[in-house]
């Protein structure tokens, strides 16, 4: 008999395979032409430049929704003093680290029961905002939008400076990485940047502790990324799992020193009006090594209404999409990841046109 929680137990059907299939072929792309340079998108002849790079990003967009980059421009050091300082937060005491616990007030902080559709995930989470001031509704039943404040832990000291040096770096890579796939839809480079002026990104810390029965649980449950990308900085134990278009199999994403995965999210799968994908990933754990993944989640402000641009649509493509406000799906999608309800939770395919 399992000692496990049985919240934790995933239903037979979506529990990990004994055995794991490495993802071939998902691209890993050098973002050094890019990142020697920031003024391509001025410059006709570094757009020219840039062509196999655009292509690159567009093809991997389309085939599996997920991506590496390499020579981003992130310095290494940078993620290396998170991740030390994020491994000393996590091994506090537990009312340590509630001292500085999400809310349904205020929803960033330390949290350690996420449900991912409805079943509780092996893992513990910090989350803050990359932004000193985000603004966003929490609450679907108070959308007047809300201050998200950080609540930085007193121990280790360096928390809040290493995390917000982090962010900094992430969020320049994040407006590159943006304008690129821009560029591969077709649209001017700086098309989508007005949808983040006030963008509320959040950064967050995954920590997953080894587990007794890895077979039984998941470390995060089979999820798409809700927002317009997914930067994520993962260590070297392995675990994450993505949903291989081809054939739906699921396949685990070996860990790359150096390299940051990326993927599209749920506003990029509409804003495209469904040539990008936004796909399911998941997170398994093991029975040795804890693990430890930082997200940066690329949001845009939340008055944006979200829907197929205009630009990717035509007589034979007509939109896909109703249009949604962000703000109202994160409040809703938040709310919902927060317990156990008896409701599915909010996806993008609830306004899908049919
Ligand atoms: O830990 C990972 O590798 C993935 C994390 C993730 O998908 C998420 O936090 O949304
Ligand atoms: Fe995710």
């Amino acid at each position: 008999m399992s000692e496990i929680d049985p919240a934790f137990i995933q239903p037979i059907e979506h529990r990990p395979k004994p055995f794991t299939i490495e993802a071939e072929g998902i691209p890993i792309i050098d973002l050094s032409s890019i990142t020697s340079t920031n003024h391509y998108e001025n410059e006709r002849g570094d757009i020219n430049n840039i062509g196999v790079l655009i292509a690159e990003i567009g093809n991997a967009c389309e085939k599996w929704g997920f991506f590496q980059v390499i020579n981003h421009g992130v310095p290494q050091e940078k993620l290396e003093r998170l991740e030390v300082t994020g491994r000393k937060f996590f091994a506090l005491p537990q009312e340590e680290k509630r001292k500085v616990g999400r809310g349904e007030a205020n929803p960033i902080g330390y949290y350690d029961s996420e449900h991912t559709r409805n079943v509780k995930d092996w893992k513990h989470v910090f989350d803050f905002t990359a932004k000193d001031h985000s603004y966003i509704p929490v609450d679907p039943d108070d959308l007047k939008p809300k201050q998200l404040i950080n609540c930085w832990p007193q121990s280790p000291p360096e928390f809040k400076e290493d995390a917000q040096e982090y962010a900094r770096e992430l969020e320049k890579l994040a407006f590159k990485l943006l304008e690129l796939i821009a560029l591969s839809l077709g649209l001017a480079a700086d098309r989508l940047n007005g949808y983040f002026k006030d963008h509320a990104s959040i950064v967050r810390l995954n920590y997953y502790p080894s587990c007794p029965s890895p077979q039984l649980v998941l470390g995060l449950n089979r999820h798409k990324d809700a927002g317009a990308l997914t930067i994520l900085a993962q260590d070297d134990v392995g675990g994450l799992q993505v949903r291989r278009k081809s054939d739906g199999e699921w396949v685990s994403v070996r860990p790359n020193p150096g390299a940051f995965i990326v993927n599209v999210g749920d506003i990029v799968q509409v804003w495209s009006n469904d040539k990008y994908e936004s796909v399911e990933h998941r997170v398994m754990v093991n029975s040795e090594k804890e693990r430890l993944s930082i997200p940066f989640f690329f949001y845009p402000a939340h008055y944006i209404m979200v829907k197929p641009l205009e630009e990717t649509i035509d007589d034979e493509n007509p939109p896909k999409y109703n249009e949604y406000n962000w703000g109202v799906y994160f409040a809703t999608k938040r709310k919902n990841n927060f317990k156990k309800l008896p409701v599915e939770n909010i996806q993008v395919a609830h306004f899908k046109i049919v």
